[in-house]
């Protein structure tokens, strides 16, 4: 795996996990979170391989790492396949999709230490019954703040309960399932959010220094711009970025401007693969991939592309249309500046809209005063609306 020494968010997690501890862990993007949680979970799941003998029951896993999308469930699952070759551990990944109802009619028996899922997908699966989780004993919940917002809560506060992840740490630690939380952005109320589901009075809150910092390793640059010249300035920096072999990746808001900027580019024979939440996941896979392999220079995608993925060769992020929240700011940033990028890590904003030259300012005073992005989880067009300011064009 090329790893010498431990990151700073590894050298903090892996004695906390081994001793038996629940976390609740913040640390910035590209700082090696995986591995924080994997380490410790595979060296447990070896020690006790090697204390009980005996035949292994198919389909029981006894670690779970809950992810909110399918490509960081593949990814995580090829890290976990690194970290285990060597040893009789089996990661195994399920993400669902078109097949999952007949995987649940004709379920595989497999053997399989620890299981990638997200929520929605594995929530079936334990409903009806295709895995069995009595043995559980770690829970992991990768980008945590996403998967406790409103669009995942009800799923992933499902499979926690079926996990049983409350109870069992009544239990005491010893016996129950540990469980650990890891985002780059951690909002303010995620304790309250997480009441009634984890035992608040057992996890332990490790954040690193640098954490809801701007990194001064990456360059940032906010461009006023029209919205009628957008697209030309796009053009134009992506005309050069291909030529110049950057690889470059283009977040827009909505699957539909994503869609648009793939036929503004496609007029324009710029080579790119896109990549949005309506496309059918093999597609999706398919064009990531070519990215990450370095078929193509640019991919274009919404916020399905900003969490979690180790997009190392990417050098530019440009943000078509900005986010409105700034943890989406923080993750898409992240997505250059990795610990294995080469090069140099650049940002550019185009700023067309009112609202966003309030989050503009906030980022702005953070990164002049290395100072910390408060309030991570804000939408900031509501909070504009809220004191009744239109949004309207500024140029
Ligand atoms: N100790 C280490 N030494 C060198 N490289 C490492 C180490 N640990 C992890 N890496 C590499 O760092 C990169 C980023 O790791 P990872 O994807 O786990 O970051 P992350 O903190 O989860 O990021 P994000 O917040 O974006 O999800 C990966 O390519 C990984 O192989």
């Amino acid at each position: 795996m090329n790893i010498k020494d431990p990151t700073a968010v590894q050298a903090k997690i892996i004695p906390y996990f081994l001793n038996g501890k629940n976390v609740l862990c913040s640390a910035e993007t590209g700082s090696g979170k995986t591995l924080a949680y994997l380490i410790p979970i595979v060296q447990n799941l070896l020690y006790s391989q090697y204390q009980k003998s005996g035949e292994t029951i198919p389909n029981q896993p006894s670690a779970v790492i809950l992810v909110p999308n399918r490509e960081l469930a593949e990814q995580v699952y090829n890290v976990a396949c690194d970290l285990c070759k060597h040893s009789d551990i089996r990661p195994h990944y399920f993400v669902g999709g078109r097949s999952t109802k007949r995987f649940i009619n004709n379920p595989e028996l497999k053997k399989m230490d620890i299981l990638i899922s997200t929520p929605g997908s594995l929530s079936k699966l334990l409903t009806n019954k295709i895995y069995n989780t009595d043995m559980v004993k770690y829970v992991i919940i990768d980008e945590c703040d996403t998967m406790m917002d409103d669009s995942f809560m009800h799923l992933t506060s499902r499979v926690l309960r079926k996990l049983n992840v409350e109870s069992s740490l009544h239990d005491g630690l010893e016996l129950g399932t540990q469980i650990g939380l890891f985002s780059a952005t951690i909002p303010k109320d995620v304790i309250s959010t997480l009441r009634g589901l984890v035992d608040l009075e057992s996890l332990e809150r490790i954040q690193t220094p640098a954490v809801h910092k701007l990194m001064p390793h990456i360059s940032q640059k906010f461009e006023r711009v029209k919205s009628s010249e957008k697209d030309g300035l796009l053009l134009k920096r992506l005309h050069h970025n291909v030529l110049k072999s950057t690889a470059t990746m283009v977040f827009c808001n909505t699957s539909s401007t994503s869609s648009y900027l793939s036929y503004l580019l496609a007029e324009n024979n710029i080579a790119h693969e896109m990549v949005n939440g309506k496309m059918p996941q093999r597609v999706r896979e398919g064009r990531y991939n070519r990215f990450q392999m370095g078929e193509v220079e640019v991919l274009i995608g919404t916020d399905i592309l900003s969490r979690g993925l180790d997009t190392c060769r990417t050098q530019h992020v440009i943000n078509y249309n900005f986010p409105s929240f700034l943890s989406d700011y923080i993750h898409r940033a992240g997505r250059v500046g990795r610990i294995q990028s080469q090069g140099t890590g650049f940002v550019l904003n185009y700023i067309s809209n009112i609202w966003e030259v309030d989050l503009v300012w906030k980022i702005e005073l953070a990164a002049r005063k290395v100072g910390i992005l408060d309030n991570v989880d804000a939408n900031i067009r509501k909070q504009l609306n809220k004191i009744n300011t239109k949004e309207s064009s500024f140029i």
